[in-house]
């Protein structure tokens, strides 16, 4: 994720030198020092974090307690320049993050991978210790990788959002794997039926973002000419419970957001 946020944040004309990025393997790093010249890269968190105004937090949430925990000492010397710390990391809350970290500049944003092509979907929470000019560079630096963003007032929001954008591009793709599999299997070479998915995907896209008031419902209506193709392949899904089974599948995921929240973190929940 972090790699899109990158390519989204360089796209939108952020010197590539004010970017570092850390990473345990230094092979793992030469690759991103050749994917985007001239970002600066470290195995070193706490030396990384010196004189930065905003820090993101992008491990696994798994991970996420004991880098914020060896960050504690290297924020405290940061302390005057109060830099704004980002956590990406899916569930986990803005308290456990303040108590690891022992600082309480913190906003949690819930991207998506098209942010590597500038054109993610992200929704943000922020503590209230969070300043309104904290709260503007922190969607301002969201709004480099995101075509749209919104602000949560309610932190377990944010699992919603994860569970909806954030997993949200492999629910597609899984439609579109289905969609190029059904047609390879009735003849069409695949790298039609690819592109054929694929800008089916961008047009749907385009089309439902250029009339975000008309109901999506609306547009797949006008899709569906009586008794034609449409009808008949959207009673397939309406028979087996499709759209069910697809609520589900983000209720799921909202769910682990917020069990990775208790696990991971300090299972009080403070909303
Ligand atoms: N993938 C997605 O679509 C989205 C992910 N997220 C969130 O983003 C976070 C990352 O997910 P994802 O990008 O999929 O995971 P990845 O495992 O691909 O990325 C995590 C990165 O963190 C690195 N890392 C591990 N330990 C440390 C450490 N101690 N210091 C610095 N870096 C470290 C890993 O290095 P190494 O591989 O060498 O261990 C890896 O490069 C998660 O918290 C997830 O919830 C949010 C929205 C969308
Ligand atoms: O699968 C995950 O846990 C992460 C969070 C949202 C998308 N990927």
């Amino acid at each position: 994720m972090a790699k899109a946020m990158i390519a989204g944040l360089l796209a939108a004309g952020h010197p590539a030198g004010n970017i570092t990025v850390t990473e345990p393997q230094e092979t793992t790093l030469a690759l991103l020092r050749t994917g985007f010249p001239g970002v600066r890269t470290s195995t070193d968190n706490a030396a990384a974090i010196f004189g930065s105004h905003v820090i993101v937090l992008a491990t696994k949430p798994q991970v996420l307690k004991a880098v914020a925990e060896a960050l504690v000492a290297p924020l405290k010397t940061e302390s005057t320049n109060n830099p704004l710390i980002l956590s990406i990391a899916a569930g986990i809350r803005v308290a456990d993050l303040a108590r690891w970290l022992d600082y309480k500049t913190i906003v949690r944003v819930m991207p998506n991978t098209p942010a590597l092509v500038s054109e993610g979907a992200s929704g943000l929470y922020a503590s209230q210790s969070v300043s309104e000019k904290q709260k503007d560079l922190a969607f301002a630096v969201c709004a480099s990788f995101s075509k749209l963003a919104y602000w949560l007032d309610k932190e377990q929001l944010l699992d919603v959002v994860t569970g909806t954008s954030g997993s949200g591009p492999a629910y597609f793709l899984y439609l579109c794997e289905a969609m190029v599999e059904a047609a390879v299997e009735q003849g069409m070479p695949r790298e039609i039926a690819r592109g054929l998915v694929a800008q089916t995907c961008l047009g749907v896209g385009k089309m439902t973002l250029s009339q975000l008031d008309t109901e999506f419902s609306v547009l797949r209506r006008n899709v569906t000419s009586p008794k034609g193709t449409t009808e008949a392949g959207i009673k397939v899904f309406d028979d087996n419970n499709v759209k069910q089974h697809m609520k589900d599948c983000v209720v799921a995921a909202t769910k682990r957001a917020d069990e990775l929240g208790d696990i991971l973190g300090s299972q009080v929940k403070f909303f």
